[in-house]
């Protein structure tokens, strides 16, 4: 998990690499955010910006990502590594949220900047740390930061106040938000297992195989949803969508092979259970398996996050909505 500023991988854009503060980000950090254009529209940013102040909020930003309680990071230029702003969530672990916040310098403005990196941000957290949701908000005569949150997928959710260190008042403010199925990128699931439309319409169903793995201690294997998939971060029975011509039993076959690196028979795989369960653009049929014996070591081969769970604690994983009977029946019978 990137829960350490040691461990943290930079995240990558187009242009920009988000990475930790460094202390030798300090002046030009000052520089950047001690301008009254930059700061009346910041909610934590006093005006004037102390010089000593930039040292201390480095080293803060240094504590809170190894302590896995905010990603405040800077948005440096790939090509030479110039600071140009900063871009930063902030969880509240009870509400399973975070706030997301980010400046540009001024002399960096016009080029698209914020949703490029506050865009990154807020899908590698929701595929990444356990959120549902990510909030922000944009002072109410700041249309370009409203715009900004707009672009990348947040809704409107109303209207409030919030106090202004840079301003020394509370300012009336538009309040924002986005989940998983707004930040999806690519909404529609991929054609290939795609039946005939219903006569008279409805929604195309997608056929998708999964499997509970099951090891000797009775644990069942859950693999988590990548960033840049439909519903990321959520937690789900490996496996994947059954291709033109094939059988559920061949497509799993091959999807854990893809995914797991094991080899799987068609005879270790006993038909248990399915899910119907209609999504926004498909409805979808998902038979799944359970498998007890495969040979190979169970690696996570696209690098997603695997976890062995007791079938009690399977409730504690935040799955897909169609996933909930399956858990349900799952707990019962193993
Ligand atoms: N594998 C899997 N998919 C699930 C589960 N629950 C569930 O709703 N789904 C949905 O079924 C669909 C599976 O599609 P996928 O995108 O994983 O299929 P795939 O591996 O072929 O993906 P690809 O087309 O990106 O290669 C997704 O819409 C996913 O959200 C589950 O427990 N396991």
């Amino acid at each position: 998990m990137p829960d350490s500023t040691l461990t943290f991988a930079p995240l990558e854009t187009e242009r920009f690499l988000l990475r930790p503060l460094r202390t030798t980000d300090a002046a030009e950090l000052h520089r950047l955010v001690n301008d009254w254009e930059v700061a009346k529209t910041l909610a934590r940013v006093p005006f004037p910006y102390p010089r000593d102040l930039a040292d201390d909020w480095i080293a803060s930003t240094v504590e809170r990502i190894d302590e896995g309680e905010a990603y405040h990071l800077a948005i440096a230029r790939r090509e030479d590594d110039v600071l140009v702003g900063c871009v930063g969530l902030t969880r509240d672990r009870e509400g399973r949220s975070a706030e997301l916040g980010y400046w540009v310098g001024r002399r960096h403005w016009g080029q698209g900047i914020a949703p490029e990196v506050a865009g990154r941000l807020a899908r590698w957290a929701l595929a990444n740390l356990d959120l549902d949701r990510i909030v922000a908000s944009a002072l109410l005569d700041n249309a370009r930061s409203a715009a900004v949150l707009k672009r990348i997928g947040f809704r409107e959710t109303g209207t409030g106040a919030q106090d202004f260190l840079s301003r020394g008042k509370a300012m009336p403010v538009r309040r924002f938000e986005a989940g998983r199925a707004d930040m999806v990128i690519d909404a529609a699931p991929a054609a290939p297992a795609a039946l005939a439309l219903p006569e008279g319409g409805g929604k195309r169903i997608l056929l998708v195989a999964a499997v509970g793995l099951i090891d000797p201690d009775g644990r069942v294997l859950l693999a988590r949803r990548p960033e840049g998939k439909p519903l990321a971060g959520l937690w789900e029975f490996p496996g994947g969508k059954v291709h033109a011509g094939e059988t559920p039993e061949a497509a799993l076959i091959r999807e854990l092979k893809e995914e797991l690196g094991i080899d799987v028979t068609e005879a270790c795989l006993a038909p248990f259970a399915f899910a119907s369960h209609g999504y926004e653009a498909f409805h979808l049929l998902m038979p799944l398996f359970l498998c007890r014996r495969w040979e190979g070591v169970v690696t996570a081969m696209e690098g997603q996050a695997l976890a062995w769970v007791r079938p009690q604690k399977l409730a504690d994983y935040a799955m897909p909505p169609a996933d909930r009977p399956l858990v349900a029946l799952l707990r019962d019978f193993l």
